[in-house]
C-alpha cells in the first residue's frame, strides 16, 4: 500500500514514511492510493473478535507489509490494554434505534486515545528500527493535546510540543497537558484560537528547512495513521448491531473532520453505512458548506464544546479530494482560495457526491444544554457537551429503520462546569485522574508567531540536526 498527497505534488510514500511525515511536503494530506475492501462474508467473519484483533484484521492492508504481523498484533494489544473497559469502545442504547458509541474509556477520557495510543507505539517502533528521533508538533483545541502527551510522554525517541489556545480549553483539558512532568513534553499556550495553533503547526511543516532540521512529525489527524486507527470503531459498533446484514448510520460531533472521515473510509472499505451525519456546534461552517456549496470562514465562536470551536476543518480536504475524483489540481485551487480569501466553492458534481453520503446539522450552545438535560431525564445518561451536539442533531435526523450510532467523543467529567450548568449534576473525574487538579502546572505562553514558536522548539528539541 502506498500513499498519495491530496495536492498531488509530494512524493508517493510507503506507510512508515507517511506516518513520520504527518503533513505532505506540498501541504496536502496523505491518503492510501486505493481503499482495501472487505466482502460481506469477511465482515461477518469479524464477529466476536476482540477490539485489538479487529484492529489488526482491518488495518493490516494499510501497512503495506512494512510492520511484521506479530509486531503489529503486539502493538495493538498493548495500545488497547490502556483502556478501562473490556470492550474498549462499547455501545449503549439511548433510545429506540439510537445508540451511543463510548469512545472515552482511554487514559485521557476522549476519543483521541483510541488512535493516539496506537500511533505512539507505531511511531516508536518505526523510529527504533531506523535508529532515528523525531520532534512532534501538534495543535489542540483541548483533547488531542492531552491524549498525545499521555501517549508520547517519557518516550525516548520523541520530543512533543503541543500548542493550545491560551485560556480557551477546559481546566481538566489544560491540566492533562500541563501537569505531566516527562522531560520530553512541552505544553505551549498560544495567544490565539485553535485555528491559529493549527496554522502555526502547518506553517512549521511547510518551512522545509525547519522541518528537516528538527525531523518534524505530526500527531494531529493530518497524520493518516490517526484516521486509520479511528476506522476500527465504526466497524466494531456496526458489527455488534448486525452488520454487514444490517446497515447503520452515524452522527459525529465534528470539528477537524478527522473522526467522520474515518467513517467515510469504513464505508469505502465495505461497511454498509447508510448516512454519515456531521454535527457542528455554533461554529457551523460544515453545515453551511453542505447547504450552500460554499466553504466560507467566519470568526470562531466560543462554545461549551471547545474542542469543536474550529473554522479550518483540515480533513475536509481529504473529502474534497475524494469527491473531486481524486483531482489534486482542483484541491489545490480550493486550498489556494481558502488561503487568499477565506472561502472556496465546491464544484456541483463534487458537492452532489458529498451530499449523497453526508448530512449535516448544527446545535447551538443552548440546544446542547437542553439535550444534556433531557437525555438525563429520559434515560439517566449523562452526555458531555460535544456528544450532546451530536445527540441533538441525531434526534432530528434519525427515526427510520436504520440504527443511528452517535459517537460519544468525551467523558462528561472533562467539562464539569458546562454539564453542571446544563443539568445541575457535576460529574467527577475518576480517582486515578483526579490528582491532576492539584498538581503543579508547567507550560510556556507564546504569541501566535511562527518564528518565536520555531525558536522555542529549536532550543528544546533533541532531534535538531547536529545535536
Ligand atoms: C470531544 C471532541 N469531540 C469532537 C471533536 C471533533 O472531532 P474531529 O476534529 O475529528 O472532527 C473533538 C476534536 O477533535 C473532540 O475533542
Ligand atoms: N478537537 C481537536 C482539534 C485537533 O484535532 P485533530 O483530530 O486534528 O488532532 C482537539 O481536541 O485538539
Amino acid at each position: 500500500m502506498k500513499y498519495t498527497s491530496t495536492r498531488g505534488e509530494a512524493p508517493i510514500l510507503g506507510f512508515s514514511d507517511a506516518v513520520l511525515a504527518g503533513l505532505a511536503r506540498d501541504g496536502g494530506l496523505y491518503l492510501p492510493l486505493t481503499w482495501p475492501e472487505f466482502s460481506a462474508a469477511e465482515i461477518r467473519a469479524m464477529r466476536g473478535l476482540s477490539y485489538p484483533d479487529l484492529a489488526v484484521r482491518l488495518l493490516t492492508p494499510f501497512l503495506g507489509g512494512e510492520i511484521a504481523p506479530a509486531t503489529f498484533k503486539r502493538l495493538a494489544h498493548e495500545a488497547y490494554a490502556t483502556f478501562r473497559h473490556e470492550a474498549t469502545c462499547p455501545i449503549v442504547q439511548l433510545a429506540p434505534n439510537t445508540f451511543v458509541l463510548e469512545l472515552f474509556h482511554g487514559p485521557t477520557l476522549a476519543f483521541k486515545d483510541v488512535a493516539m495510543q496506537l500511533l505512539a507505539r507505531l511511531m516508536d517502533h518505526i523510529l527504533a528500527e531506523r535508529g532515528q528521533r523525531a520532534t512532534i508538533a501538534g495543535a489542540t483545541s483541548g483533547d488531542t493535546g492531552g491524549a498525545a502527551i499521555e501517549a508520547f510522554g517519557g518516550r525516548e525517541r520523541t520530543d512533543i510540543f503541543i500548542l493550545f489556545p491560551n485560556g480557551k480549553v477546559s481546566p481538566v483539558q489544560q491540566r492533562q497537558m500541563t501537569t505531566p512532568n516527562a522531560s520530553n513534553v512541552h505544553a505551549l499556550a498560544i495567544e490565539g484560537n485553535f485555528d491559529d495553533c493549527q496554522g502555526l503547526v502547518k506553517d512549521m511543516f511547510n518551512d522545509h528547512g525547519f522541518r528537516d532540521r528538527v525531523s518534524l512529525s505530526g500527531v494531529n489527524s493530518i497524520n493518516w495513521a490517526r484516521i486509520m486507527a479511528q476506522i476500527v470503531y465504526y466497524f466494531s459498533s456496526a458489527i455488534s448491531l448486525g452488520s454487514p446484514d444490517r446497515p447503520v448510520s452515524f452522527t459525529v460531533p465534528t470539528g477537524n473532520f478527522g473522526d467522520i472521515f474515518a467513517g467515510y473510509a469504513a464505508k469505502r472499505m465495505g461497511l454498509p453505512v447508510e448516512r454519515l451525519v456531521i454535527a457542528t456546534n455554533d461554529n457551523d461552517i460544515l453545515a453551511r458548506t453542505l447547504e450552500s456549496g460554499e466553504y466560507r470562514m467566519k470568526d470562531v465562536i466560543e462554545t461549551t464544546s471547545p474542542s469543536m470551536d474550529i473554522q479550518i476543518s483540515s480533513n475536509f480536504e481529504r473529502l474534497l479530494f475524494e469527491a473531486a475524483g481524486r483531482d489534486a489540481a482542483s484541491v489545490r485551487r480550493s486550498m489556494d482560495g481558502l488561503k487568499q480569501s477565506g472561502a472556496f466553492t465546491i464544484e456541483p458534481p463534487a458537492l452532489a457526491r458529498i451530499r449523497a453520503e453526508f448530512d449535516a446539522g448544527r446545535t447551538t450552545t443552548g440546544e446542547a444544554a437542553a439535550t444534556i438535560r433531557s437525555t438525563l431525564e429520559a434515560s439517566g445518561y449523562l452526555l458531555d457537551p460535544h456528544t450532546a451536539t451530536a445527540v441533538s442533531v441525531a434526534r432530528r435526523t434519525a427515526g427510520r429503520e436504520t440504527p443511528m450510532v452517535v459517537l460519544a467523543t468525551a467523558h462528561p467529567a472533562k467539562f464539569p462546569a458546562a454539564v453542571e450548568a446544563a443539568c445541575g449534576v457535576s460529574p467527577s473525574l475518576p480517582d486515578w485522574l483526579a490528582p491532576i487538579m492539584d498538581a503543579k502546572e508547567r507550560y510556556t505562553v507564546l504569541p501566535s508567531d511562527l518564528k518565536m514558536v520555531e525558536d522555542h522548539i529549536n532550543r528544546h528539541a533533541r532531534a535538531v540536526s547536529g545535536s
